[in-house]
């Protein structure tokens, strides 16, 4: 097969990359409901005007949590092709993998509560 030109290939894969965030977002119900809470910490943000380091660790935090949220995902499908009945191994893979979620998560709620707690009290 005939090589593809470098930049018709990046082109490509940058098109797969967005095909892949808008099927997470179509079909997986925590990746929707953490798109709906980076919507309204957006508002929060110009409602509070925060500073331009706090949009960063707000922005980080956001992309951080949906990040791997989405490579979770994959993880799960790929647990449940390659073994679609109960399996000890495969449960332990898809509790580590909720795991990484669960650990970006709750530095993303302290980071929210440090940029907003002093704006509320
Ligand atoms: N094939 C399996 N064998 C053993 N345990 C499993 C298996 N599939 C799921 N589990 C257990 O159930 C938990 C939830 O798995 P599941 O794939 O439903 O993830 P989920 O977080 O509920 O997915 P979603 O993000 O789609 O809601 C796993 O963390 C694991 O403990």
């Amino acid at each position: 097969m005939p090589k593809e030109p470098f930049f018709v290939n990046r082109i490509k894969s940058v098109g797969f990359a967005f095909k892949g965030l808008f099927l997470l977002l179509r079909t997986e119900a925590s990746i929707k409901i953490q798109f709906v809470i980076a919507l309204l910490m957006t508002a929060a943000g110009f409602y509070f005007e925060i500073s331009a380091g706090e949009w960063m660790a707000q922005l980080l935090s956001i992309g951080m949590v949906m990040g791997v949220e989405g490579l979770n995902t994959a993880v799960e499908k790929i647990s449940d092709y390659i073994q679609p009945n109960e399996d000890p191994k495969i449960g332990f893979i898809k509790d580590i993998s909720a795991g990484a979620v669960m650990i970006v998560s709750i530095i993303a709620c302290i980071v929210g509560l440090v940029i907003y707690v002093p704006k509320l009290v």
